[in-house]
């Protein structure tokens, strides 16, 4: 089961730590000028009460805490000679027990049969069930079990166990115990933090701690003695008392012998090359988690197409259906029964022409459509009064009112020109009245009421034999050179919709899956087993990429094939542009992970910031309608110039050698290294970075 390790560290300690401190700020000292030696093949028991620093202890001899002074010697000096059970489960609860032995004996380099075999022997000695069940259908005990198993899984010869037997029953507890012993006689060493000190009488060794310091590091028969007690609860508090009452409390330590600091402990050794087995035992587990959460892997596959299709049908497009008032003065001072007109029945100029004019002009905005359907629905009002109170109820989103002699008044208009009498000009006025606090539809409503009327007026000219040039404004809009003329908003905002889906798909997904490996302490375990930073990183960012690519070709078949977005540009560099600005993103989503040390603190941040990027880099609006400030700014930020860049080469057809371009591709390659940076300088510098709040 466990390979003899009899004296193979030889005679020395296992373990030696000397005045060791620590402090994570001014007023918060952990550790305080703590010694302690931990004897070869022998159970250590380090107790202490809630928050007295033993965690902290721990995480500094496994090496993923650095002490502000102090020295720690262990005699493990790779990390395959190193077990570890942090005080959380720290395992992947969708994955089995055989996937997650599996994925811990290939980082440390396992081989298959020995993988085989060693799962058979712990499944056995730890009494665990199956191997095909998942963790999160174990109970509580058994997760427990197999988070002891892990760190036993490599036959490490130093184990050092956090709080092994919290919340665990009695049996569970003595038989962890047992095992423990077990172990320690195949020659183990074995560190084991407890708050329950009356089972740590089991252990050969005792630490007692208070306030980051030990008062007394002794076998517990001796401690026992020393004192005079029956229970070591009452050493430990018999102790207490006397730590509060002397000065010097490193007096205490009376079994501790006082040795000279040992040399400082070099880094544990962890494999060398690259791409080691560590890595592809990285991903290969996520993978296996891919698999297993079927479900989010096809949403994160589905997101973009759903994002960029429910953009397409919801948004950019002209309002249709709306309510327009019209009270028709002239209809009604004629007393007929319906306002109709015959195309070329006659000359707006004639003399007996009545109500044709009116009728023609609201027949125009009765059937203006687009893809969508009827741009209005006239509601005829019989007064004004009726009409403007119908638009201030919102029944109605404007009022067109049309005088008595509109369609006289407008002949005399068109026929007379510059020597029309003022009552013809008056007479034939179109009055409007609007509800623009919509921008969007009382624009729509300005422009619509302006061109029929043009359209209508052309009509009757022609009508009338007139060349309708007459009725024009005499200002002609040529075809568009880029874009078109009448390009509905859908496709402004288009590039940008799929830009920002670009940047933020990648970065939810590998922020994610980051802070969710790191929250739950995973990190931090397979830290400890040796994987490099690089390795976890990579290993994500292998898989990403695959979705990077499906990204980019969903998110352009939704946009170009199924919606028609204009597109004149290769596809190829825009395909290009997409995933640089997705590579961009995911840098930040690792940025945020680094960073942030909770999921809702990086949900917060990601949101936050999507809310900017969206107002700030002219995705919803052009950079040019900002505050000349804001605009100097906007251009420096990670969307803005790659959006301005997507339309060049999408509408506008330029080619990857323009500066729109090249500045679009330079401006998201340069946040890519910028944020690079930053995560290399905060994971070389800050403490914690791999440490999530529970
Ligand atoms: N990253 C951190 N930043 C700031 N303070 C921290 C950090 N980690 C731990 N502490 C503080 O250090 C103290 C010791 O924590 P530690 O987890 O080592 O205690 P412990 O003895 O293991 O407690 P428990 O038995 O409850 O696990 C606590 O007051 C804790 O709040």
């Amino acid at each position: 089961m466990f390979a003899s390790n009899n004296n193979t560290f030889g005679e020395e300690p296992a373990v030696l730590v000397r005045k060791a401190c620590l402090s994570y700020g001014p007023n918060a000292k952990i550790l305080r000028n703590l010694s302690l030696t931990v004897p070869q093949n022998q159970i250590y028991g380090l107790l202490g009460p809630s928050g007295c620093g033993k965690t902290t202890l721990l995480n500094c001899i496994v090496g993923r805490v650095r002490l502000d002074s102090g020295s720690i010697f262990t005699k493990a000096k790779t990390t395959s000679e190193l077990g570890y059970m942090p005080q959380d489960l720290a395992l992947h609860r969708e994955l089995s027990i055989r996937e997650i032995f599996r994925f811990y004996g290939c980082m440390f380099s396992m081989s298959e049969t020995k993988i085989v075999q060693r799962s058979r022997e712990l499944l056995q000695f730890l009494e665990l069930p199956n191997d095909e069940k998942v963790v999160s259908a174990l109970s509580g005990g058994q997760q427990r079990r197999i988070s002891f198993a892990v760190a036993l899984f490599h036959d490490p010869k130093l184990l050092i166990l956090d709080e092994p037997t919290v919340g665990l029953d009695p049996l569970l507890s003595q038989s962890i115990w047992e095992k423990l012993m077990e172990m320690a006689s195949f020659g183990k060493t074995i560190i084991i933090t407890t708050h329950y000190i009356e089972e740590a009488r089991q252990a050969n060794m005792i630490g007692m701690m208070r306030k980051g310091t030990i008062l007394a590091e002794a076998p517990p028969a001796e401690l026992l003695a020393v004192h005079n007690c029956n229970y070591l609860e009452d050493v430990f508090l018999k102790l207490c008392h006397i730590h509060d009452t002397t000065s010097n409390p490193s007096e205490l330590a009376r079994s501790q012998t006082e040795v000279e600091p040992y040399r400082l402990q070099e880094p544990l050794k962890t494999k060398e090359g690259f791409f080691s087995t560590s890595f592809k035992a990285q991903f290969m587990k996520n993978l296996c988690l891919l698999r297993r959460n079927l479900a989010l892997t096809l949403f994160i596959v589905m997101l973009p197409i759903v994002q960029v299709g429910t953009f397409n049908f919801a948004c950019g497009h002209d309002p249709t259906r709306l309510p327009l008032a019209v009270v028709n003065d002239e209809f009604l001072a004629s007393g007929a029964t319906s306002c109709f007109y015959k195309e070329h029945d006659a000359c707006i100029f004639d003399l007996n022409y009545t109500h044709s004019a009116s009728c023609r002009y609201l027949d125009k905005l009765r059937h203006r459509q687009n893809e969508l359907g009827d741009l209005f629905k006239l509601v005829d009002y019989d007064t004004l009064e009726a009409g403007q109170r119908a638009v201030k109820r919102n029944d109605a989103w404007g009022l067109l009112h049309i005088p008595a002699n509109f369609s006289m008044d407008l002949g005399a208009r068109l026929s007379k020109g510059h020597n029309v009498e003022e009552v013809f000009l008056d007479g034939s006025v179109v009055d409007v009245w609007l509800d623009m606090s919509n921008h969007v539809i009382g624009y729509q409503m300005k422009r619509e009421v302006v061109s029929n009327f043009v359209d209508a007026v052309k009509e009757l000219l022609a009508d009338c034999g007139v060349d309708t040039k007459y009725g024009s404004i005499p200002i002609k809009f040529n075809e568009a050179i880029y874009g078109d003329n009448n390009m509905p908003f859908v496709n402004y905002s288009s590039p940008a919709i799929l830009c920002l889906c670009a940047f933020y798909l990648p970065a939810i997904y590998i922020g994610a899956n980051i802070m969710a490996e790191k929250e739950g302490g995973i990190i931090e375990r397979t830290l400890v087993a040796g994987v490099k930073t690089k390795e976890i990183i990579l290993a994500h960012v292998t898989i990403e990429i695959g979705f990077l690519t499906l990204q980019t070709v969903s998110l352009m078949f939704v946009a170009y094939v199924v919606f028609h977005n204009p597109f004149v540009g290769d596809g190829l560099s825009i395909a290009l542009l997409l995933t640089c600005i997705g590579i961009n993103g995911m840098m930040f989503g690792l940025l945020l992970s680094v960073i942030c040390s909770s999921q809702t603190d990086a949900a917060f941040f990601g949101v936050s910031t999507n809310f900017l990027l969206k107002f700030i880099c002219g995705l919803l609006w052009p950079v040019e309608g900002m505050h000349g400030s804001l605009r100097s700014i906007s251009m420096f930020l990670p969307l803005t110039l790659p959006v301005e860049a997507y339309r060049a080469l999408s509408i506008r057809g330029w080619g990857l050698t323009n500066k729109v371009v090249l500045a679009g591709f330079a401006s998201s390659i340069g946040w890519t290294l910028f944020f690079i940076a930053l995560i290399i300088i905060i994971c070389r510098y800050k403490r914690d970075v791999w440490v999530g709040k529970q």
